[in-house]
């Protein structure tokens, strides 16, 4: 394709009957998670020559917290390394159930390691205190949480984030990678669910 072809490009419009109004914008997003990831480096930071044991392990969430972690991994001005666990509350609803099931579970032991659990949300805050729990068992050496969204009012189950993006109000949202029933993760931006779009088909 050349350069005109892409320019001329339409754009990605087929959510917008959906999404009431937007909460952040990309650029809102972006910046937001440059700042974070210095944050976080100034906690961590690198030592010329450590051994690889040695950098930060982002524990990403799937599939919700994908882009973020692609995002902030790429903005931090420190070595890290990647790992992924799918745990699901939610599915086709949008109120959590409360019962999260391990769908994929880590590849490699977290002994010893300087962990930063990467999470989209914290909604109820069920998931996550329940996957602090489990993950403190396997004794790492820090564990630490980095949460683009928190919704305060919303917290039945409150847990200590180290590093938070934004403080949301109790609104469904969806985009950056956050869905409903799999739907609208590749939207660019956050948004406002309309309520009439979880019954269309
Ligand atoms: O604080 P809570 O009320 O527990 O909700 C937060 C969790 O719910 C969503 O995951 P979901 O189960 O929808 O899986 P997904 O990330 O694959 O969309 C979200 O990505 C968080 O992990
Ligand atoms: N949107 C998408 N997924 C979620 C939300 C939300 O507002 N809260 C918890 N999981
Ligand atoms: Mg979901």
């Amino acid at each position: 394709m050349n350069e005109s072809a892409v320019a001329a490009a339409p754009q990605a419009n087929w959510y917008d009957a959906d999404v009431l109004s937007v909460v952040l914008t990309e650029e809102q997003i972006a910046a937001r998670t440059t700042q974070l990831a210095h944050q976080i480096a100034q906690n961590h930071p690198y030592r010329p020559g450590q051994p690889r044991s040695e950098d930060l392990l982002l524990v990403t969430v799937l599939k919700g917290a994908v882009m973020f972690t692609a995002d902030l991994a790429r903005s931090l001005p420190i070595p890290s390394q990647l790992e992924f666990m799918v745990v699901s509350s939610y599915g086709a609803a949008t109120k959590s159930s409360g019962v999260v099931r391990i769908v994929k579970d880590l590849d490699r032991d977290i002994r010893g390691r300087d962990v930063l659990v990467v999470e989209d949300v914290v909604d109820s805050g069920l998931t996550l205190s329940w996957l602090l729990r489990h993950l403190a068992a396997r004794e790492p050496k820090s564990l630490e949480v980095c949460a683009l969204l928190r919704k305060p009012e919303a917290q039945e189950a409150p847990v200590a984030l180290d590093y938070v993006g934004f403080d949301i109000p109790n609104v469904f949202v969806v985009g950056y990678g956050l869905d409903f029933d799999e739907r609208y993760r590749d939207l660019p931006y956050l948004g406002e669910l309309d309520p009439a779009a979880v019954e269309r088909p």
